[in-house]
């Protein structure tokens, strides 16, 4: 039997002004898998996260966690149940290490309340995991990019979640640090974590996602498993190309 989603958005609507930036976006995402949110600039996407995480009010629809509404939550509410992100634009403290960059959303977490951790046990046992250990030491400044959306990934799985949001982490790495970074998703998700990815790497979302969903001018296009979506018409009309472009 399919999991019941871990995330689901319900007619997920967002107005600034006259502009509808979000459209009746209804959406699900599974415990074990990795979900692809994908689509031109400014159709959405990033508003749609800052729905669900509870940085932007719906103008109406609602956000479940694992059948819990929290449209009304407080982003630290939906924190502790479980939902963890990071920014398109790098959000870490950049005069900290890596290591304390960890150590620091550990100590956030268990300030928090909810389920408590060992800091250092789970920075190190972290800092393995993501291939990080040999910049463990260095400031965040002082490493490249591609590295620092692996230490923002890290750092969200501090907060033990078991819902994980992703916007564009693959942008500013290395062909090298992108292949590494689809395998450490897929042992996340391995684990359990159910993933959500934006991001324009078309050929990553293709090869680690076993959904997809496009939107475009803020409503949703087609969603599907990867197959179907290189070879939808619309989606090619509209983002990603021809199917020769897109693989
Ligand atoms: N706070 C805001 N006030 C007004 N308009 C906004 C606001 N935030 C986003 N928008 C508009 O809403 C639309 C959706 O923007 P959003 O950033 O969600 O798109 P996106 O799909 O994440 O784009 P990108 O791929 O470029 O990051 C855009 O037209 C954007 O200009």
């Amino acid at each position: 039997m399919a999991d019941a989603p871990l995330l689901e958005t319900r007619g997920i609507t967002v107005r600034f002004g006259g502009h509808v930036a979000v459209k009746d976006v209804s959406m699900g995402i599974t415990r074990g898998t990795v979900t692809g949110l994908i689509g031109p600039n400014g159709a959405g996407k990033t508003t749609l996260f800052n729905t669900i995480t509870g940085l932007q009010r719906p103008t109406s629809g609602r956000v479940f966690l694992d059948g819990v509404d929290v449209t009304s939550s407080a982003p630290y509410k939906r924190a502790q149940m479980g939902l963890a992100r990071t920014f398109q634009r790098l959000e870490l403290f950049v005069s900290l290490s890596v290591r304390d960059n960890l150590r620091v959303a550990g100590d956030i977490h268990n300030a928090n309340g909810g389920h408590r951790i060992d800091i250092e046990s789970e920075t190190d046992r972290l800092l393995a995991l993501t291939g990080l250990e040999d910049i463990a030491d260095r400031d965040v400044s002082d490493i490249p990019t591609g590295r620092a959306r692996v230490v923002e990934v890290a750092r969200a799985l501090m907060t033990a979640p078991r819902i994980l949001l992703l916007d564009e982490p693959a942008s500013g790495q290395t062909e090298q640090e992108t292949e590494q970074f689809a395998e450490l998703l897929g042992e996340l998700a391995a684990e359990g974590l159910a993933i959500c990815l934006v991001e324009h790497d078309i050929p990553l979302v293709m090869k680690i996602c076993s959904t997809i969903h496009v939107l475009d001018y803020g409503a949703l296009l087609a969603s599907g498993p990867p197959d179907e979506i290189k070879n939808d018409p619309a989606v090619i009309a509209a983002y990603i190309g021809t199917e020769e472009e897109a693989v």
